[in-house]
């Protein structure tokens, strides 16, 4: 089932508490807002805030599986409800295209899980045939771009379509087409890596990441470029704790990266403010399509991931974000882990 995104709710990641401690022997008087604590209680209150972070994780890498949250009563949607509030796209297909008339379709396409089946090994998520022959068809009515978390020359290699715009590593590595015929505005070549010096600590990041975790079977790390990804969908589920331990044993050491999740995978990227979403505006803007309103942005997407890039069309209150998934599903906010030992 293909469902328009028309409601999400926003939510604030349950992990972004923020206490400001100071740490005295001698107990100065605390100033206004902050809070004093002894070093032993912080210890105290640090491991089971560690614990309870850790249990979060577990529970929302849970809650990433679709077939996990349709048989969760807590988390599975009634399908009524959610059918009222996402109606199904295709039988909207009318609509869609009458607010798109006199605009110019742009399509952004997920790839895992959107263009091609999600499967065990994320080394042969290939697309069909036919789905690569449809994508081609799309890309020479509209300005195409393929925006994914795997790493640009990787999901380039599945697609294998040069007409095509990629924004690999969760957007923060974007090229344009080398023959961009499909747009009639005048713009410079695109390429645009926003988070390039994050390079080493990545390829470093990963190694760390592959060492860590080869004691949990089934567990794998995906070098994505920009981010990594440490995929669970093979690992036991009473494996998950101890994943997750291994993972941010890792990530305490880097306070300049962050964790977000995707299908049953733990997404390691920087901390800066780019994102699905920030990608499908820097490409509006590269198309020309900066400061006018005559085009009509489409993104297709299955994973929370692409939430960020629906919340950009919300806001802006254009196009439309259709999300793939076979079960009604709450949105939940992908950030897990923002600033570690804060
Ligand atoms: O943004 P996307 O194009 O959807 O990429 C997100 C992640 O997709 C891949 O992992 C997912 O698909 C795999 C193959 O079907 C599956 O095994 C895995 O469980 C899914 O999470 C990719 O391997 C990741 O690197 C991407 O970040």
């Amino acid at each position: 089932m293909v469902a328009a995104q028309n409601v999400i709710t926003d939510r604030k990641s349950v992990l972004s508490m923020a206490i400001t401690v100071t740490v005295s022997a001698q107990k100065p008087p605390a100033p206004h807002g902050y809070i004093s604590i002894s070093r032993k209680k912080l210890l105290q209150n640090l491991e089971i805030s560690a614990g309870a972070r850790l249990n979060a994780w577990v529970d929302s890498m849970r809650a990433s599986s679709p077939t996990h949250i349709k048989s969760t009563p807590s988390l599975a949607y009634d399908q009524g409800s959610w059918n009222l509030q996402h109606p199904s796209a295709l039988e909207m297909f009318e609509q869609i295209i009458d607010a798109s008339k006199g605009k110019q379709i742009v399509m952004f396409l997920d790839y895992d899980g959107t263009l091609s089946p999600i499967v065990e090994d994320p080394d042969r998520a290939f697309m069909s045939k036919k789905m690569r022959k449809t994508v081609r068809k799309v890309a020479k009515c509209f300005p195409t771009a393929i925006v994914s978390g795997r790493c640009r020359d990787k999901v380039y290699k599945f697609v294998k379509l040069a007409e095509l715009y990629y924004a690999g590593s969760h957007g923060m590595d974007i090229k344009a087409p080398e023959k961009r015929s499909n747009s009639n505005r005048d713009s410079e070549p695109v390429r645009f890596q926003p988070a390039s010096e994050f390079l080493p600590m990545i390829d470093e990041v990963y190694k760390q990441l592959v060492d860590t975790t080869k004691s949990t079977p089934g567990a794998k790390v995906e070098n994505n470029k920009f981010c990594v990804s440490v995929h669970f969908r093979c690992v036991e589920e009473k494996k998950w704790s101890e994943l997750a331990q291994q993972v941010r044993s890792v990530l305490k050491e880097y306070p300049k990266l962050r964790l977000t999740q995707g299908r049953k995978v733990l997404e390691i990227r920087p901390t800066i403010k780019w994102d699905k979403g920030k990608a499908l505006e820097f490409l509006l803007e590269s198309l020309g399509y900066a400061n006018c309103n005559d085009f009509f942005p489409v993104y297709i997407g299955d994973d929370r991931t692409d939430e960020d890039a629906f919340k950009i069309l919300r806001d802006r209150g254009q196009g439309f974000g259709i999300l793939v998934s076979k079960f009604p599903r709450k949105q939940v906010h992908h950030i897990l882990y923002k600033n570690p030992m804060r």
